[in-house]
């Protein structure tokens, strides 16, 4: 097991890094391990660079430990791992060159994959959402080219903050640079975090520098279904021909691919050709690559060549800041107290947050009203008894419990043992942040504690978020879980 000394480093690794920082820089690195020399492959010099600067000390100091006391040398390249060490099927990989095509492998379309072509119309009879979303209307041999970006959706309609600054500085860059160093890009994260937003950003950018860019925006299940259509149609050729000819192919949702294996296997050609053409491809994904289930590994493995970031949800400043964003395109004036109001109250994504904004701005148009925070508790009346319902205390103690796999009495004993103090502490700083129960209400819930303690158990996992990656990652699936 030659590389084995480097998964377990990355082991150690992954506990001492947020998981944002060890997904994006760390987990990419392919390894080759040999004669006491270790060489570590980034996907792009920009990755390389980064893991010389922030990491290569540490990994070092981990493999000396790991190789008792002796550490072997580390050489950092940009590429891939030699063949024979990398999982990957040699003869499925080889792409498809200068536009030629790959001989078919013989997967057949999956009752799935018709099924999704049942349900959506191939791409000539494609109807954009709104008029904008059509930019451009070609004839490419037989399938028409519509890039479907919404020009509403731009770097400056995005708000930055925190939880997205690093996934908008790369869309940032790849539009600046289509076909560059970060290809493929990878954005993934929970519903409604932006990652469509940044992906349309992207493409209007690189239209807007050079409007005779072929962009096409779609989401898997159009893929698939426009593929399904070109088999039934026998167009297959047509329909390969087109999706290699773009200059930048946008696939949203690529988590739908799942079980559709004859699509897997199309995208995975389309998706060398393109890479091979310097063409640029950006994917997003409701998860990190390797977590998504029923995808082929040579796919998951394609698409962290490139750069993948993660989008995290807002935090109240950046919450803040887009309501006022929004309000300000729709020609309202929304305070500052207003905006924190519903931020407050709104915290499960910015969708979420979208709708609650425009409900209010309806309500107040309807009636001439003052947008203040008492008529937007009456305006958000039903979506927040919605939201105060579902997050109760009981439902997070039922939650937390099931994710510990502890019993939720534990979490209201005494017992003092770490796996369960931990978790009850978790479980109360969720009650604080989700819920509208005071401190002395919240120490009852949890087995009559004194109200000193819920604010202790707040302020340590507030600062265990800091330190702790694990903490972070387990408060971050339980902000998910609970409120979406
Ligand atoms: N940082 C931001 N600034 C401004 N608007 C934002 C921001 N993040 C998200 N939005 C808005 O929130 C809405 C939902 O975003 P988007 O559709 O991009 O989410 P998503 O992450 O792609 O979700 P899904 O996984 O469900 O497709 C959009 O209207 C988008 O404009």
């Amino acid at each position: 097991m030659p590389n084995s000394i480097w998964h377990q480093c990355l082991e150690v690794l992954r506990d001492e890094f947020p998981a944002q920082q060890f997904n994006t820089w760390l987990r990419p690195l392919q390894s080759d391990h040999r004669e006491g020399q270790l060489v570590l492959f980034a996907p792009n010099r920009f990755v390389m660079d980064w893991v010389n600067e922030k990491y290569l000390r540490r990994i070092e100091e981990v493999l000396k430990d790991l190789n008792g006391g002796q550490a072997p040398r580390v050489n950092m390249k940009v590429g891939s791992a030699p063949r024979e060490q990398a999982p990957v099927n040699r003869a499925a990989d080889k792409p498809a060159v200068n536009g030629r095509l790959q001989e078919e492998t013989g997967n057949q379309v999956t009752e799935e994959e018709k099924g999704v072509a049942a349900t959506v119309a191939g791409p000539v009879s494609v109807k954009p959402k709104t008029d904008n979303d059509r930019r451009e209307v070609q004839v490419e041999g037989d399938i028409k080219h519509q890039s479907f970006l919404n020009e509403g959706f731009t770097f400056e309609t995005f708000v930055e903050g925190k939880s997205n600054q690093l996934a908008r500085a790369a869309s940032m860059q790849v539009a600046e640079n289509p076909g560059g160093a970060y290809n493929p890009l990878f954005l993934y994260g929970g519903v409604g975090l932006g990652k469509t937003h940044l992906m349309h950003a992207i493409g209007n950018e690189i239209v807007r520098r050079n409007p005779r860019a072929k962009v096409a925006y779609l989401r898997s299940e159009r893929f698939v279904a426009d593929m399904v259509k070109a088999l039934q149609l026998n167009a297959i050729n047509e329909f390969k021909r087109y999706y290699r000819s773009v200059d930048a192919l946008l696939i949203d949702d690529i988590q739908f691919f799942a079980r559709k294996e004859r699509s897997q296997e199309e995208f995975f050609h389309t998706f060398n050709a393109l890479l091979e053409g310097g063409q640029q491809v950006i994917v997003t994904c409701d998860r990190f690559p390797k977590e998504i289930s029923d995808m082929e590994e040579r796919l998951k493995s394609r698409f962290g060549w490139g750069l993948t970031v993660m989008v995290e949800p807002p935090e109240l400043e950046t919450r803040v800041a887009i309501l006022m964003k929004k309000a300000e395109q729709a020609n309202v004036k929304l305070s500052s107290e207003a905006a924190f109001f519903i931020a407050q109250k709104i915290r499960s994504n910015v969708r979420e947050l979208e709708g609650a904004l425009r409900l209010v701005i309806a309500n107040a148009h309807f009636t001439g009203s003052e947008i203040t925070p008492p008529f937007i508790r009456e305006s958000l009346k039903d979506l927040l008894a919605l939201h105060e319902k579902q997050v109760s205390i009981d439902n997070i103690q039922r939650t937390v419990a099931e994710y510990y796999k502890i019993k939720v009495a534990d979490l209201l004993s005494k017992r003092r043992t770490r796996t369960v103090t931990r978790p009850r502490q978790v479980a109360m700083s969720l009650a604080k942040e989700l819920t509208n129960h005071s401190l002395p209400e919240i120490g009852d819930a949890f087995g009559g504690r004194d109200h000193t303690t819920v604010l202790h158990a707040c302020k340590k996992i507030l600062e265990l978020q800091d330190t702790d990656p694990g903490i972070r990652e387990d408060y971050q699936n339980f902000m998910r879980l609970l409120t979406t």
